[in-house]
């Protein structure tokens, strides 16, 4: 259960700044997640926002400043489990992947109950219900390789929630759907948001995700924006891009798959 008030910061990154070697990549980055926010970090390619998810996941140490999660700073945090990640090369299956969507997402119990435990009724419904929740019960059965990008992007989603995650983290997750399937899953994202999760969410597809989230944060080595999507449109946040806005509003992603 959680106990956490509205208000409580359940990411807080105070003075933040990385370096790969000798070079800057990230440079006094305050940034606040409150509980229940639905947030998207935008940026443009090579601006740190893996970077900075890297860190916030405890897979990188700043160089400098100090990141608290769930109000304990990240060197004591022992509640990993709170925390689902998403990654931009989650839907990178082959058609012939021997696996049906029902078992993709009991992967995310392995944590729970152990690699090799059986999976109780209990569990087997939990899984049920969240691929439900991520409107994907009719592919239950079906090999996750021939599902689309989009509906596998929606399993890995079920998969991270199926352990309860209090916070969900994507990294670039719509890289390689279509623009009708990247809204029905931004959507989708939001209606997990209306249940209680908080959201951030990585990525490039600013027009799409403003629609959806409630906050926004622009990231160019420096945080150059954060606040609510209103003030982002009257266009303080994309100015932070110094002439790269039609590069990013369009849904061309030059690294995508
Ligand atoms: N392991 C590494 N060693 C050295 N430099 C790195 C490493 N990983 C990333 N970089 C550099 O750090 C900068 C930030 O990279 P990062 O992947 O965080 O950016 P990003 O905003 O996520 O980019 P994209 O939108 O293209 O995924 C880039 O210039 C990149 O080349």
């Amino acid at each position: 259960m959680c106990k956490v008030d509205k208000n409580e910061n359940i990411i807080d990154i105070r003075s933040l700044s990385f370096q790969y070697g000798t070079r800057s990549v990230l440079e006094n980055i305050n940034l606040q997640v409150k509980k229940g926010s639905f947030l998207g970090l935008v940026g443009p390619n090579g601006s740190g926002k893996s970077t900075l998810l890297k860190c916030i996941l405890g897979l990188l140490q700043p160089t400098k400043g100090k990141i608290t999660l769930f109000d304990q700073p990240i060197n004591r945090f022992n509640h990993w489990e709170k925390i689902g990640f998403v990654s931009q090369k989650a839907n990178s299956f082959n058609s012939g992947f021997p696996a049906s969507v029902f078992e993709v997402v009991s992967m995310g119990l392995f944590r729970k109950v152990g690699l090799f435990r059986f999976l109780t009724r209990q569990h087997k419904e939990k899984v049920k219900k969240v691929i439900e929740l991520v409107g994907m019960t009719e592919y239950t059965k079906q090999n996750i390789g021939e599902l689309s990008g989009g509906q596998q992007q929606r399993v890995f989603i079920a998969r991270a929630l199926v352990s309860d995650p209090e916070l969900l983290i994507l990294d670039e997750p719509t890289v390689g759907v279509d623009i009708r399937s990247a809204n029905n899953f931004y959507a989708m994202l939001s209606d997990l948001n209306k249940k209680g999760i908080t959201l951030l969410l990585v990525t490039h597809d600013v027009t799409a995700m403003t629609e959806h989230v409630n906050a926004v944060a622009c990231l160019n080595k420096q945080l150059h924006f954060h606040g609510n999507t209103r003030d982002f449109h009257d266009n303080h946040g994309l100015s932070a891009f110094h002439g790269q806005e039609v590069h990013l509003l369009t849904h061309n992603h030059p690294g995508g798959e």
